[in-house]
């Protein structure tokens, strides 16, 4: 029997991991925020809330307890929504079990990468990243999934691989951390533009001109933060910027969509459960480029929007005013 893998985290993401990684010779805990929630999830095996559909195979246990969930884990995948990962580290006690990470994004305030924010909460704890073109509905129905997980410690990589590993759910290893992450939390952003153009009217030109110079953007952080340019060609790249960024399923790109069809930020986050990483992440991403001296436009008009500065028109009029220059 392998050790307990904890996945730490109950949304769509942190539900679907739990069932694919479900294994008859290998325990999944499942921590849940509130007690509610975790002891609804025990006990219906359904994730309404955040999963509809799915159903969590009996070697699966919900736990609030997060002592409980991390106990004796081989490894500790961390699926919150990315601006609350330091509040779930700051209570993990300390060990040496390594820590997954899986959420997307970038510390709003801080500029600061998640595992930048682990390697200061959790010194002690060795880091891999996954990462890749995931909607969790598809993962959880066992639909065919690629994904890259990442370390600057192969045989940790190695070893996630192994056990994370099945048909339907293939990781592919890479040594760039930094890159996958700067990829995964990046491409939320440029999801909200892709959206905001088709919703605006702009056409599918416009949508296909703005994933392509977003990857190159997306690039120009990567580089400069320590990322090696041929992982955002890869999953965590160009692949997820592709699901994502075309998708209406991505809550990203719908909400770009429904702002660009005239619906208000307010409106549209009212009363809603489901995170959009990219709302936080595009003014992080910006926070932390112009600390390097990296020009993100696209990022710049999608914060603009999102945090008041600009009209959607006036964003995209900013962008197409921008001087002509050679490609790269
Ligand atoms: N849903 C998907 O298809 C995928 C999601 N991800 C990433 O996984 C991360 C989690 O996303 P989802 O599971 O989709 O979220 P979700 O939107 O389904 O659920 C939100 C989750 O956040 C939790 N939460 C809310 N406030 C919190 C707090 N203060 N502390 C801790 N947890 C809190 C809620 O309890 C809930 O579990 C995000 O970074 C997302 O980008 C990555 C790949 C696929
Ligand atoms: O990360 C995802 C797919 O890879 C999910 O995207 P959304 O958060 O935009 O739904």
């Amino acid at each position: 029997m392998s050790a307990p893998i904890a996945i730490l985290g109950a949304g769509a993401w942190g539900t679907a991991l739990a069932i694919a990684l479900a294994r008859d010779d290998g325990p999944v805990r499942l921590w849940a925020r509130r007690a509610d929630h975790a002891g609804w999830l025990q006990q219906s095996r359904h994730n309404d809330a955040y999963l509809p559909g799915a159903r969590l195979p009996d070697s699966v246990t919900v736990t609030n307890d997060l002592d409980q969930a991390t106990n004796d884990a081989s490894v500790l995948l961390v699926v919150t929504p990315a601006q609350h990962v330091a509040g779930l580290l700051q209570q993990l006690k300390r060990g040496d079990a390594p820590l997954l990470l899986c959420a997307k994004g970038i510390e709003r305030g801080s500029g600061r990468l998640l595992t930048e924010v682990a390697r200061e909460l959790a010194p002690s704890r060795a880091l891999a990243v996954l990462s890749g073109p995931t909607f969790a509905d598809e993962v959880a129905a066992g639909k065919p999934t690629a994904v890259t997980i990442a370390s600057d410690d192969d045989p940790l990589a190695a070893s996630l691989v192994a056990r994370i590993g099945s048909p339907s759910f293939r990781p592919y290893r890479s040594p760039d951390p930094i890159g996958v992450e700067v990829a995964g939390a990046c491409k939320n952003v440029i999801a909200i533009a892709c959206g905001l153009a088709i919703g605006a009217g702009l056409g599918e030109n416009a949508r296909a001109a703005l994933l392509t110079r977003g990857l190159a953007e997306t690039t120009r952080l990567g580089l400069a933060l320590g990322g090696r340019p041929e992982t955002f060609a890869g999953l965590a790249g160009l692949g997820d910027l592709a699901l994502t960024a075309t998708s209406p399923r991505s809550r990203n790109y719908a909400l770009g969509l429904a702002l660009g069809e005239g619906a208000t930020l307010d409106e549209l986050m009212r009363g809603r459960s489901s995170v959009v990483e990219g709302a936080a992440t595009a003014g992080a991403a910006l926070l932390r480029a112009n600390r390097h001296s990296v020009e993100l436009p696209i990022a710049q008009a999608v914060a603009d929007i999102i945090e008041g500065r600009a009209t959607i028109r006036d964003a995209m009029r900013g962008l197409l005013a921008r001087p002509f220059k050679a490609e790269g």
